[in-house]
């Protein structure tokens, strides 16, 4: 008997972010470990035109949810989609509800945050600080809370090179970032937004190393733990492979790639890619929550759940791999045929961004405009070259993070808990795993069907002759171009249709003088 799913059973458990990419894979694994949990409070704010409850119908009813379904089929009465607006004072929930919140929850996971690199340091703070110290002070507040689980990023430190699983300090309190944003606008924001992250890339990894300050400050005498993911990729095992539904970290790219738009990107092949399964993320979750909560550690403990120390990936060998998946599997209705590659530096990637991804965007919104369609290629283009720039610092460095408590909290575990919430990504075979995950994306993301491979793979042979016709339509343009204003281009012309000629005549003369 797996005793971290008998430590669920009969819990009142809060998740905020349960609508996110984590949020449901942690929902799907409590519902179908522990079948007799009490409840799973999610706090929800309607989006795109859903209401709360079609939402969670909306989940409920997805494929990720198909086994948990047949296992707990009162899993609907279980979930208590709570409204609950995180940018709003108290999350603009009811007093009713947040009454029941308060006196029946044991435990909380806190994955809500905003994951975009660009956010307005406004919003970012509220999300991931503001709403964070919120959440604690709620948590103060229920008598029956047994742990608080927080999940940040293990690249909240990304401006050092090896991280340990211990908070460092921002140069600016939280409290008073908190403060300022109150009261100055926009404009000024802006302006202060590069001092204050200093040397962070971005708005997010500066917001989740605040938010994992206010985590300790406001801690009291709660039982806390924090989680650092790396970079969250597709489910590897659980409850099946490959399962994505976001374009967040590489998903978006392996799309941009396997339909023949990414074409280069400036990375080092070398630097470690420090992916990490979504199961492998919730699995840790899940026995850090029971960890927290039985054994009481004195301290706020801190867990990455990184590879690169355990079993490490590079880029390379990650693009290698996904692009031999797309010849097994290519994706529908390719724009190019993928044929991706790093460059080293700024001068080649600005070259290949001009003639491999620039140029074709223009020639094909010329063909667009020239048949009467309205063009779109070369603002597919920007975009897709806007998300390559933010996520080239993060492919052209490596991080070391060091996992002691993870490994400790592993070794506590029983074999049968081991095996259950298996964290383990020493088991984790790279390339079969970047293959269920472009397949992954094929099926969940894009929903493409099996059946359509034959077509796909014709269509990229059609586009193989169309590149061949146009290097040689382009080739032969430009050398007669030449030909045109230098005569040492003619030399060359004359010289070589001679030589060839002389080569043919000797060839029919000796195969002559053999008859
Ligand atoms: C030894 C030598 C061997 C050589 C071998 C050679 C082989 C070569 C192979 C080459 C490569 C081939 C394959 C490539 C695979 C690997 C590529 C590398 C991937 C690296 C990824 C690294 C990511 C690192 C991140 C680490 C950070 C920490 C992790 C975290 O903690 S949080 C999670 C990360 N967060 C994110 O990813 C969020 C990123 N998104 C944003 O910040 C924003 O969305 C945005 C990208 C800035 C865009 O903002 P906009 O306002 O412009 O747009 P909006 O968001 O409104 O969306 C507009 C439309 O764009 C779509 N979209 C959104 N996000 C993405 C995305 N990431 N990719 C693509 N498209 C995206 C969105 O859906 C909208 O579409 P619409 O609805 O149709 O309009
Ligand atoms: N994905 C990754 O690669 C990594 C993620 N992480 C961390 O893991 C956690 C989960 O990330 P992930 O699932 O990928 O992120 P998602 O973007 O998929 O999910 C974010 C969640 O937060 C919710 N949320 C955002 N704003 C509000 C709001 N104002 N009120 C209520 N809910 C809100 C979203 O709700 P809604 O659906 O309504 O938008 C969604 O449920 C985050 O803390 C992130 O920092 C850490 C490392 C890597």
């Amino acid at each position: 008997m797996s005793m971290i799913a008998a430590f669920y059973s009969g819990k009142s458990i809060l998740i905020t972010g349960a609508t996110g990419f984590m949020g449901k894979v942690l929902m799907e694994k409590l519902f179908r470990t522990s079948p007799d949990l009490k409840v799973i409070y999610i706090l929800v704010r309607p989006k795109a035109g859903q209401t709360t409850q079609q939402r969670v119908f909306q989940i409920l009813n997805s494929k990720l949810f198909e086994k948990v379904k047949e296992i707990c089929p009162d899993v609907h009465e279980k979930i208590r989609a709570i409204y609950a607006d995180l940018n709003q004072n108290d999350f603009a929930i009811s007093k009713e509800d947040m009454q029941e919140l308060l006196s029946c929850t044991n435990i909380v996971f806190h994955c809500a945050a905003t994951v975009r690199f660009d956010d307005h340091l406004r919003h970012a703070v509220q999300l991931n600080v503001t709403a964070t110290q919120q959440l604690l002070i709620m948590a103060s507040q229920m008598p029956k809370l047994e742990a608080f689980i927080h999940i940040s990023t293990a690249f909240s430190n990304c401006n050092l090179t090896h991280i340990d699983e211990v908070i460092y300090p921002c140069p600016v309190e939280p409290k008073k970032i908190i403060d300022s944003m109150e009261w100055l606008d926009d404009a000024i924001i802006d302006e202060i937004t590069p001092k204050l992250i200093g040397d962070r890339p971005n708005t997010y990894t500066y917001t989740k190393a605040l938010g994992e300050m206010v985590v300790q400050q406001e801690s009291r005498n709660l039982n806390i733990a924090i989680i650092r993911p790396s970079i969250v990729g597709a489910t590897w095992q659980e409850p099946f492979p490959g399962w994505v539904d976001n374009l967040n970290g590489p998903s978006g790219l392996i799309i941009a790639a396997g339909k023949g738009f990414l074409r280069s990107i400036r990375g080092a092949p070398m630097a470690v890619a420090d992916l990490i399964p979504v199961d492998t993320v919730v699995n840790l979750t899940l026995a850090v929550g029971w960890y927290t909560a039985v054994h009481r550690p004195k301290s706020t403990l801190i867990y990455h759940c990184t590879s690169g120390n355990l079993n490490p990936c590079n880029w390379g060998k990650m693009g290698f791999q996904v692009l031999a998946t797309f010849e097994k599997v290519p994706f529908e209705r390719a724009f190019r045929r993928p044929n991706a590659d790093f460059t080293a530096n700024t001068i080649t990637s600005q070259y290949w961004n001009a003639v491999s991804h620039r140029a074709p965007a223009i020639i094909y919104d010329f063909y667009l405009r020239l048949t009467g369609r309205k063009p779109r290629m070369t603002k597919i283009m920007n975009r897709l070259l806007k998300t390559v720039s933010m996520i080239e610092y993060f492919v052209n460095r490596s991080w070391e993070w060091s996992t002691y408590n993870t490994e400790m909290l592993m070794s506590e575990l029983s074999p049968e808990d081991q095996r259950v919430f298996n964290f383990d990504v020493r088991q984790l075979n790279w390339l079969e795993y970047i293959e269920n995950y472009v397949l992954g994306i094929k099926k969940y993301l894009l929903k493409e069907d099996m059946a359509g491979i034959p077509e796909a793979k014709q269509h990229l042979k059609r586009l193989r002759n169309i590149h061949y016709l146009f290097n040689t339509a382009l080739f032969l343009i430009a050398w007669r171009l030449l030909i045109a204003r230098s005569q040492m281009a003619r030399n060359v012309w004359f010289f070589i249709v001679s030589f060839c000629y002389k080569f043919l005549s000797y060839f029919r003369a000796s195969s002559t003088l053999k008859v």
